[in-house]
């Protein structure tokens, strides 16, 4: 079970330094726990879902807030700060490089903040990147271009060795971007920290595409994915309303959530059919993909499907292969229902247009909207307050409009995903319950 003390975030130990930024920190905002707060507002039939199954309603997930400290534990004059970017592109990430090195700069007075090149893999010196020097004129208009300044990269690296090379660059912070399995590479790189009795801080912004990190709240970058993934389904819309029987599938991002999906679908009403991994569906029967299809177009001339690459993964057979990350490489789905669609339209004979749109890495390489990109630069600033008040092992999150600090674990070791009956609370109710190790 959860409890307060596993909310707590480690530190490396008492603040040392007084802050700069005395006048910038608001009354309430030292160790404040936001205990249970938002969590109660909670309507009563979903009070009694949640005691009917057993969850426990007094230890609902709460943190730290987020911001600046009256206290500081590094001294900005002597502190250096590296940054890396790892997994999956997403709007925003230079935003959120940006933020980190103005903050710093402009706020701390940090001077020396360098970026490491292509992800952890980067960070082991025998693959030969460099590190960049991060300036606030390096980064000044990096937030006009999507992806990443720095790279990324997936693949395991060795935790020993990437501490060995933060030792032999004086690195006192590390601040990683990037999603659960960036995460769970930094818990181990904290470890690691610890094991060798040093004082480098980790703090982590997380980022996903899929919206699937637990809670962070939104991820950054994900309503700009939508907005965009949108787009393909108004094309989608158009394209087959001009067909004769027009049937169009839109596939979109979603390893194991359906958000992108179900998101960009709801923007414009243009979608029939939305598939995503919560949801089972099957072909054929009297609730079958197929026949409601094929109903669908006879009695509106045309429909569009919204795929998510994970939904439907049992219908096909199962891909053994892993990315080098070890995540799953999911089955075509997309082309196995185009397959079925075309089989089923024929022995109907009933006309078919078929038009497929795979907008998938359009809508992750763009950069951050307006809203997006604003929120990015304040993930960034609170996860540079975190840090330089030497908190760790720790990532930043916005939960109910509140920017908090929650320790990795929370965000490693449960999952967020749709909720198809719309009992949202729960889902997130439930990934907290589990009992899990802070080590
Ligand atoms: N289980 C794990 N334990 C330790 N480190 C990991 C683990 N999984 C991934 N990593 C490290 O994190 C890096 C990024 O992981 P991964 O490729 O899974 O992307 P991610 O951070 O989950 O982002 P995305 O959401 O885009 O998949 C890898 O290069 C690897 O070094
Ligand atoms: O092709 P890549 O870079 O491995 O990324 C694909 C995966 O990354 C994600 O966007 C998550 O970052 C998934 O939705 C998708 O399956």
């Amino acid at each position: 079970m959860v409890t307060l003390a596993d909310l707590q975030v480690r530190t490396l130990g008492p603040c040392t330094v007084s802050s700069p930024l005395a006048m910038y920190v608001s009354e309430r905002e030292t160790n404040e726990y936001y205990v249970g707060e938002t969590d109660r507002i909670l309507y009563d039939d979903t009070v009694e879902l949640i005691t009917a199954r057993g969850l426990p309603l007094d230890e609902l997930p709460t943190f730290e807030a987020g911001g600046p400290r009256r206290s500081i534990f590094f001294d900005p004059a002597a502190t250096k700060v590296g940054v890396v970017t790892c997994g999956g592109l997403c709007p925003g990430l230079n935003d959120v490089i940006r933020a980190i090195v103005l903050e710093l700069h402009t706020h701390y007075g940090v001077r020396d903040v360098v970026g490491f090149q292509h992800g952890y893999a980067g960070m082991v010196e025998a693959n030969g990147h460099p590190v960049v020097q991060l300036t606030p004129e390096y980064v000044a208009r990096i937030n006009e271009r999507g992806g990443t300044i720095l790279g990324s990269s997936r693949g395991a690296q060795d935790p020993v060795a990437i501490v060995d090379r933060l030792v032999e660059l004086d690195i006192d912070i590390l601040l990683v971007i990037g999603g659960d399995g960036s995460m769970r590479g930094a818990h181990n790189i904290g470890r690691e920290i610890e094991s060798r009795g040093l004082s480098i801080g980790i703090v982590g912004v997380p980022k996903t595409i899929d919206n699937d990190i637990p809670h962070i709240g939104q991820s950054f970058g994900f309503s700009t994915a939508f907005a965009k993934a949108a787009e393909s389904i108004k094309a989608a819309r158009v394209e087959v309303e001009a067909a004769v029987g027009g049937v169009g599938i839109v596939k979109v991002m979603g390893r194991h959530a359906g958000f992108i999906a179900c998101y960009a679908a709801l923007a414009n009403h243009d979608a029939d059919f939305v598939l995503i991994p919560e949801v089972e569906f099957s072909l054929d029967g009297e609730n079958g993909l197929l026949p409601l299809l094929a109903r669908r177009v006879s009695e509106r001339g045309s429909a569009v499907i919204v795929l998510a690459e994970g939904a439907g993964q049992d219908l096909i057979p199962a891909d053994d292969r892993t990315d080098a990350s070890g995540n799953a490489v999911l089955g075509d789905i997309a082309g196995f229902l185009r397959d079925q669609i075309g089989k089923d339209f024929a022995n109907r004979s009933q006309p078919l247009t078929m038009r497929y749109f795979n907008p998938g890495y359009a809508i992750r390489s763009v950069p951050a909207d307006a809203s997006d990109s604003v929120y990015c630069a304040r993930l960034a600033q609170i996860a540079v307050h975190a840090a330089m008040s030497g908190r760790t092992d720790m990532v930043v999150g916005r939960r109910r409009h509140r920017f908090v600090n929650v320790p990795i674990p929370f965000v490693t070791s449960g999952s967020h995903s749709v909720s198809p009956d719309g009992d949202l609370w729960l889902s997130v109710l439930e990934s907290t319950a589990q009992p899990f190790s802070m080590r």
